[in-house]
């Protein structure tokens, strides 16, 4: 099977200015690979830019068939007026659009995600009320609802305590069990070297990809750190072809 993301010599800007340089590789399908790297190194726009959601400015990225992306929590907005089964809901627009009313079914799979997050009795709560660990589950129920075979998590467990933490990595590995593709930005090492079988480190350029134990070294993690040392802020893109 072709692997469902796929990069080749990719290189994403923000307006001038790079965050990921010269990435080429894929992942393949069923893959679960941790990202990481330092502060800055790239990991949350390169997510989006699979998502869909920015564009590459160098180079080609494909990415095939359905994707939901668990955005960084401080990136989320949640002081509107809205319900964690409403939020939940929000995982069927993909399929369903946002015209037609939802049926029966989909509203008891959002109950059932709910429930499957440990929420039951959440569906009236406004998210503003919620915890950040109980708001992480919602959107993790909303996960199970987008049922999509390609899933972006950009630092899902921070923030939360050990407990939803496990039962939400849990959900992880029942998705990877399901022959999902998934990708977590990380900045828990132990976690990454115990959990997550494969691993890209990213230092806007890439220091390596591949199986966790051979990318994780002491060399490797001192290459990026020295990497994110070195940075410009101000450069413009591209260094390496200018
Ligand atoms: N909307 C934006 N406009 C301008 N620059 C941005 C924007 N978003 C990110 N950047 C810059 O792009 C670079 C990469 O940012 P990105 O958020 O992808 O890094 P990251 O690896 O996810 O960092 P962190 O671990 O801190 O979340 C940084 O220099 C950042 O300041």
């Amino acid at each position: 099977m072709s692997a469902p993301i796929f990069l080749a010599d990719v290189t994403l800007t923000h307006g001038r200015h790079p965050a990921v340089h010269h990435l080429s590789g894929e992942f393949a399908a069923g893959s679960l690979t941790a990202i990481v790297g330092p502060n800055g190194a790239g990991k949350s726009t390169l997510l989006r830019a699979i998502a869909g959601l920015h564009p590459a400015h160098e180079g080609r990225l494909s990415a095939r068939g359905r994707i939901a992306l668990l955005p960084q929590a401080a990136a989320t907005d949640r002081q509107f007026p809205i319900s964690c089964l409403d939020v939940v809901q929000l995982g069927h627009w993909s399929r369903a659009g946002a015209f037609r009313a939802l049926r029966p079914a989909e509203t008891g799979a959002a109950r059932d995600a709910l429930a499957a997050v440990g929420l039951e009795g959440f569906e009236r709560r406004p998210v503003g009320s919620l915890s950040v660990g109980q708001f992480q589950r919602v959107l993790f129920a909303r996960l199970l609802v987008q049922d999509a075979p390609v899933i972006l998590l950009d630092e899902p467990f921070n923030a939360v305590d050990a407990r939803t933490a496990a039962d939400l990595l849990a959900l992880v590995h029942r998705w990877h069990g399901e022959g999902r593709t998934i990708l977590a930005v990380l900045h828990d090492l132990d976690l990454v070297r115990t959990q997550f079988p494969e691993t890209l480190l990213l230092a806007r350029e890439p220091v390596a990809w591949g199986p966790t134990g051979t990318v994780l070294t002491a060399a490797n993690r001192l290459k990026a750190r020295m990497m994110s040392e070195a940075w410009d802020d101000a450069a413009e893109a591209c260094g390496r072809a200018a």
